[in-house]
């Protein structure tokens, strides 16, 4: 199933909590929401799953056959793991599972099968008969996570799933919903953790103010946020700085050394035609574009965007 969001706005009495989004998430792609507290991500998530409409814009999810929209959802259209998380603390984790499946319309033999491989999944067979109190915040978390696939969604809402989670886990729930993204499911997540997002999601929709101010694949979203690139050269001579600077591509050229320089450039200049003009001035020895981490490329944008 297609997920499609065409310019969608959501305000709240004092605050434009998405502002003209437009977005598609398909069958078999891991769609990340990432932004800074208050970017619109929870609401963005809230208006896809249905449970509150957007104020214009519309939200249509199409048949991933055909392309056609759907009109009648089917029950098992959607999982949503909502930022507040809701089993009941006082029942087992067992009795939450067959609760959820019982609303979610699953046959309860199905039900059992189900709750049994993914509780062997995640490693919590043994916690089955325990109260959901006595867990672990990380298991709870897991624990969600099932009740949030056991009906085998067609399409994975998640509101930051990583939350809460030590690393052994993060990579433990990465796994997972690289598996359902395998098998053709849509898995749109919102998340803070820059680093694993870039390893598993292949879109991202960077979020800020509610406006989406990049989105694509891991290269498109480096490419509409560099606006500068940082490199080093190394000169096989001595050259003064000024010979470096006075490129129209280079904005700052620091000496390291006589011979070495740190080049901040117009990364509009592709890097092999930079190395040609600075080999005019002599002849190079080493020549290194660093690539930035997103997470440093996204940060920049943000404070770009909170100083303009
Ligand atoms: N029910 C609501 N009523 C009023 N304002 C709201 C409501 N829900 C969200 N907001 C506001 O809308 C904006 C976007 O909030 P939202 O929770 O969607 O952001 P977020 O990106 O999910 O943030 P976080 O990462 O902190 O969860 C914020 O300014 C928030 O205070």
């Amino acid at each position: 199933m297609y997920v499609e969001v065409n310019n969608v706005t959501k305000e709240y009495a004092t605050v434009r909590a998405v502002d003209q989004v437009s977005l598609v998430a398909k069958g078999g792609e891991i769609l990340a929401l990432l932004g800074p507290n208050g970017a619109g991500k929870s609401s963005l998530v809230r208006m896809m799953v249905g449970l509150t409409q957007p104020d214009s814009g519309q939200i249509v999810y199409r048949s991933a056959a055909d392309q056609q929209p759907l009109t009648a959802l089917p029950s098992t259209a959607f999982g949503y793991l909502p930022e507040d998380r809701g089993l009941y603390q006082e029942r087992t984790v067992l009795d939450n599972l067959r609760y959820i499946a019982r609303l979610r319309g699953v046959h309860k033999t199905t039900a059992e099968q189900s709750i049994q491989r993914w509780l062997d999944r995640f490693e919590l067979t043994d916690r089955a008969s325990e109260p959901m109190r006595q867990l672990s915040k990380g298991n709870q978390q897991k624990i969600q996570l099932i009740a949030t696939l056991l009906h085998e969604p067609q399409v994975v809402m998640l509101d930051e799933p990583f939350s809460g989670l030590d690393p052994m886990n993060q990579e433990f729930v990465l796994s997972v919903l690289n598996d359902l993204r395998s098998t053709g499911t849509t898995v749109i997540l919102s998340a803070h953790q820059m680093a694993l997002v870039e390893r598993m999601a292949n879109k991202l929709v960077l979020m800020n103010k509610g406006a989406v101010i990049a989105q694509g694949s891991l290269a498109e979203v480096r490419q509409q946020l560099v606006q500068q690139q940082r490199l080093q050269v190394e000169f096989t001579q001595s050259v003064q700085a000024e010979q470096i600077s006075i490129l129209t591509s280079v904005i700052e050229a620091v000496p390291l050394s006589d011979t070495r320089f740190e080049l901040t450039c117009d990364d509009q200049l592709a890097a092999d035609k930079l190395l040609m003009q600075l080999q005019d001035i002599a002849p190079v020895a080493e020549f290194s574009p660093q690539r930035q981490a997103l997470h440093d490329l996204y940060l920049q944008a943000v404070r770009a965007e909170v100083n303009s």
